[in-house]
């Protein structure tokens, strides 16, 4: 494992295993994210999808909102600690964020061995392999519906920003 000695990833680590672990307590799913830079945390969040019942609300996604409120709209010379190694959607979350690094406790195939999330179209397993199927291959059944101009909206953007 490769860290820099200034920020060992270890402490932080436990730290959000430990915020995952009070959230099965309170009934919530087995996630927590903290955001932390220069040796400290500025923000953490769990999962809340058992809690609210919204499917969005895993803990890298509800981490990132409360660093925008707080004004952080770009992770750069920030660390992201999870529990877990981060499912599609929150990987692809923190892609447009932009953090330094992300440190995980369990990979994916750690927590695959003791957990699933209970989904008609995929599994822990296959999710990511979706992502590398064609189109018309995935299990999230998708069709292009028939509109005369589908590039508009992009070629007003590109005229309105263009210098
Ligand atoms: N890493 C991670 N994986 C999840 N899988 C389901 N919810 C979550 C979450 O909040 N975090």
């Amino acid at each position: 494992m490769h860290h820099d000695e200034s920020t060992p990833p270890t402490d932080f680590t436990a730290l959000a295993v430990s915020r995952a672990l009070d959230n099965v307590a309170d009934g919530g799913k087995p996630f927590a994210c903290l955001i932390v830079r220069d040796g400290e945390v500025v923000v953490e969040a769990v999962n809340h999808v058992a809690q609210t019942g919204d499917p969005t609300a895993h803990a890298e996604i509800r981490a990132i909102r409360a660093a925008a409120e707080q004004g952080i709209t770009d992770l750069g010379g920030y660390e992201v600690v999870v529990t877990a190694y981060p499912c599609p959607m929150c990987l692809g979350a923190l892609y447009y964020a932009q953090p330094d690094r992300v440190v995980y406790a369990a990979s994916r195939e750690q927590e695959g061995e003791h957990y699933e999330d209970g989904n008609r179209l995929m599994t822990l397993a296959t999710f990511y392999d979706e992502y590398a199927k064609p189109v018309e291959e995935r299990a999230l059944r998708a069709e292009q519906g028939s509109v005369e101009d589908p590039t508009a909206p992009f070629r007003a953007w590109s005229a309105r920003h263009a210098d």
